[in-house]
């Protein structure tokens, strides 16, 4: 069988991504020691993790440090890397939206939209026919709207309690989201029996 590397995504998925594999049967450490450890290597079943920030899976995927990896859809839509999109895990699953505050239309000159996801939200609002401004934040977008710097963001919506609690309403649902196995096209050539065993395996547990 030939060596396998996985890029995971460290923070909210890492933890269901990790308790899939495990329920699919790979011999893991049930703790995984979260210390400051950004490689983990697991020889038992010739694996090794890269622990990476969730937009930056697809890139290691792409450039084949990686030869699969567990990555949001919306860093996929986001990032159009050149991968192999293998299994919906369907983990973590959330979606995409407008929102902003309620009752309020959007500025007809270049409405402004703060967003962590500039070409999804482009793209959305080009097909809509609508130009817009993009301002580009890294988090925090809910604040946008409240102080003024934007008439709607495009940002996740889990449970709806993070626009709720800052007055916001959502306008538009743009797409939903959730976690896929993702592969190296070149790895998925090479090691495709080790990949497609793998692939098999998580399907049987996906709900
Ligand atoms: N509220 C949410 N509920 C469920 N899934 C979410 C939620 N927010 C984000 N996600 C999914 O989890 C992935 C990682 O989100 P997370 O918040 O851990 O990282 P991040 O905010 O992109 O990065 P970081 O906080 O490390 O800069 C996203 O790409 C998305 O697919
Ligand atoms: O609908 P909810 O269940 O409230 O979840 C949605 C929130 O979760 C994400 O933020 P995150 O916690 O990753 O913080 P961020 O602002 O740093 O992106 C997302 O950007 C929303 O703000």
């Amino acid at each position: 069988m030939s060596h396998l590397t996985i890029a995971m995504p460290k923070g909210r998925i890492f933890e269901e991504a990790y308790q899939m594999l495990i329920e699919a049967g790979f011999n893991l450490p049930e703790e995984v020691e979260m210390s400051r450890k950004l490689m983990i290597d697991i020889p038992e079943e010739d694996l090794r993790f890269i622990l990476a920030k969730p937009m930056d899976v697809p890139v290691y995927v792409e450039h084949g440090v990686a030869d699969i990896g567990i990555a949001g859809k919306d860093t996929l839509l986001e990032l159009r890397r050149n991968v192999h999109e293998l299994l919906d895990l369907k983990i973590s699953q959330c979606y995409i939206a407008s929102a902003g505050l309620p009752n309020t239309t959007m500025n007809e000159i270049a409405p402004r939209i703060a967003t962590k996801y500039p070409n999804i939200a482009m793209n959305y609002y080009k097909e809509l026919g609508e130009q817009v401004e993009i301002i580009e934040l890294n988090g925090s977008i809910e604040l946008a709207p409240m102080i003024g710097l934007a008439d709607r963001i495009v940002d996740i919506v889990s449970t709806g309690r993070t626009l709720k609690e800052n007055g916001l309403v959502e306008y538009e649902h743009i797409t939903d989201v959730s976690s896929r196995l993702i592969a190296n096209p070149v790895s998925y050539r090479m090691k495709s029996a080790r990949i497609q065993e793998l692939v098999s395996r998580l399907k049987k547990i996906v709900g």
